[in-house]
């Protein structure tokens, strides 16, 4: 097996933004992760790659307390964000998902116009700022103004698969988050789409700390500075749970990695 301590380096060089220490994470008695060490910096973009099932989303959906809503889950162990523990008794998951917003597979605008997709969680926090302001600048940083300011009135459902998912991402932003949550977020477009929300990222991690999970390498070494490899490995019970490879600059995953089987994985050899 892979000499796991010695591969997952923590990065050192900016601020951290999550922590994760002896996380290991649970849907009912099945153990879907295991022993996850590692740190999140600032304003970097960090892509999690790895087989099928080896706990990406799961841990992904951990940083934003969205796996709350399964009944079944648990966490053991420690996430902190900014050093605070994310998980204490007096931190409120709907404050935390303020901060860190989170963008999903599919786009998934509202039924509402694309004014009120942008508009919509400033008017739920009753943003007392200028509106329009917000709406504007929001698309402007999603890169999505120039093609919807003349038909803001329009619902979100009339823009293209690509265009909806930068409404979403400007729906995010809207809401002023530090942290942008990214599952698959181009799995459903096209290349050309793809493309604009990798350039959208490279522009946002100037603002923003970006985690996200991806299954298409070349876009993890177009868009990522920090790469985390999972893989998932059979217990005793015939199940599969989940653990960190390897974590370092994306750079070195790609080219010099540590484990052989990260090498494999990058290679196309498995997964
Ligand atoms: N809500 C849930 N209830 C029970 N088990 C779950 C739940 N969500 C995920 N799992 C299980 O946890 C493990 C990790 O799943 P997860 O979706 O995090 O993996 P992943 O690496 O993101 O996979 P993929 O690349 O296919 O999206 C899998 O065995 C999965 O079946």
């Amino acid at each position: 097996m892979d000499n796991i301590d010695q591969s997952v380096r923590p990065v050192m060089s900016t601020e951290t933004v999550f922590s994760l220490e002896n996380v290991d994470i649970y849907y009912g008695n099945y153990r879907a992760v295991r022993d996850i060490n590692f740190t999140i910096p600032k304003n970097k973009v960090t892509a999690f790659i790895g087989p099928s099932g080896c706990g990406k989303s799961t841990i992904l959906r951990c940083f934003n307390r969205l796996n709350d809503l399964i009944d079944s889950f648990r966490l053991d162990g420690k996430i902190a964000y900014h050093g605070e523990n994310l998980y204490g008794s007096d931190i409120d998951p709907i404050e935390v998902r303020k901060y860190i917003g989170m963008v999903f597979q599919k786009p998934n605008p509202f039924p509402k116009t694309i004014y009120d997709n942008v508009a919509y969680g400033a008017r739920v926090n009753r943003f007392k700022g200028d509106l329009d302001e917000l709406v504007e600048t929001s698309l402007k940083r999603a890169v999505l103004w120039d093609e919807v300011k003349d038909k803001l009135q329009e619902s979100g459902f009339s823009l293209s698969g690509g265009q909806q998912q930068r409404l979403c991402i400007a729906r995010t932003i809207a809401a002023q988050p530090e942290v942008l949550l990214m599952d698959e977020p181009c799995s459903a477009l096209d290349p050309i789409s793809t493309l604009k929300v990798e350039e959208l990222m490279h522009e946002l991690k100037e603002n923003y700390t970006i985690v996200i999970v991806t299954h298409n390498m070349q876009q993890a070494t177009r868009v990522a500075d920090f790469t985390a490899f999972f893989n998932a490995e059979a217990t005793q019970k015939g199940s599969k749970v989940g653990y960190l490879v390897e974590y370092d600059k994306t750079a070195t995953i790609f080219s010099n990695p540590s484990q052989q089987s990260t090498r494999d994985y990058v290679s196309g050899k498995f997964g």
